[in-house]
């Protein structure tokens, strides 16, 4: 039987740890022979978009998994296919999660980058959730082009400054977002600002220490090597 104690979860998603579950004693077993590692498949476009929070995630923690990359021309076959007809979604094990933040948050969980206590689980939900906000508005699946660029264009000049001036203050002088130590709360900073920063560059001309976050984000060398491996897409 699989073992479920908290400190074998982590090594086991490495492929670190063996053991095995004792129902007599409720303990694990460092063991070989019931050893699974799990299979975790991303399902997405291929675009960072939705889906590259979940492969920092995956990359910062060194989980192995499939980037599954639909082609545009196959996505009409495929999307009656996907539960609730959306991606990014991740199956683990055959179990299909939804929903790019849910999936962020668990995986998030799972390796330690949610926020050390429940009031900073709550700082760094809300942090996410406020950058969401933002990047939710964009007109991404505007067909009229006009509509699109004057939409695009008000809310990269007029609101965006706004937010960033938000996150300045709440950043302050901290070297992270929420706590002592990274949150996918600043993974999913760097991830959206990338996309900002690729419409808008002159957004970097201010609010310097949220710049200086992306950087330090950036220089993790598990982000770093991701971030040099991946495939160059436009957003
Ligand atoms: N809130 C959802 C949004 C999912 C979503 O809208 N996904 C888009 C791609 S970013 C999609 O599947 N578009 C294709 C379609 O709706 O047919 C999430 O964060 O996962």
């Amino acid at each position: 039987m699989k073992c479920f104690a908290e400190n074998c979860l982590r090594e086991r998603a490495l492929g670190q740890r063996n053991c095995s579950f004792s129902l007599k004693t409720g303990l694990h077993i460092p063991e070989t022979e019931s050893f699974t590692m799990s299979h975790y498949k991303l399902t997405y476009f291929n675009l960072r978009g939705r889906g590259e929070i979940i492969r920092y995630l995956f990359a910062y923690s060194g989980i192995k998994y499939e980037d599954y990359r639909i082609e545009w021309a196959d996505w009409s076959s495929i999307k009656p296919t996907i539960p609730f007809g959306k991606v990014p979604i991740l199956e683990i094990d055959g179990v299909i999660i939804h929903q790019s933040l849910a999936i962020a948050r668990y995986l998030a969980k799972e390796n330690g980058v949610a926020g050390k206590t429940p009031l900073e689980q709550a700082l760094v939900d809300a942090i996410v959730d406020t950058i969401d906000d933002f990047m939710s508005m964009l007109p991404w699946a505007e067909k009229d082009h006009d509509v699109k660029q004057r939409v695009f264009d008000d809310l990269l000049t007029n609101t965006a400054p706004g937010l960033l001036q938000d996150l300045e203050k709440f950043l302050g002088n901290k070297n992270w977002l929420v706590g002592e130590s990274v949150t996918w709360a600043d993974f999913y900073w760097d991830v959206c600002s990338t996309t900002l920063l690729s419409l808008k560059s002159d957004l970097e001309d201010s609010n310097p220490n949220i710049w200086v976050l992306k950087r330090r984000v950036q220089a993790l060398p598990a982000i770093a090597a991701w971030i040099q491996q991946r495939p160059k897409t436009i957003l």
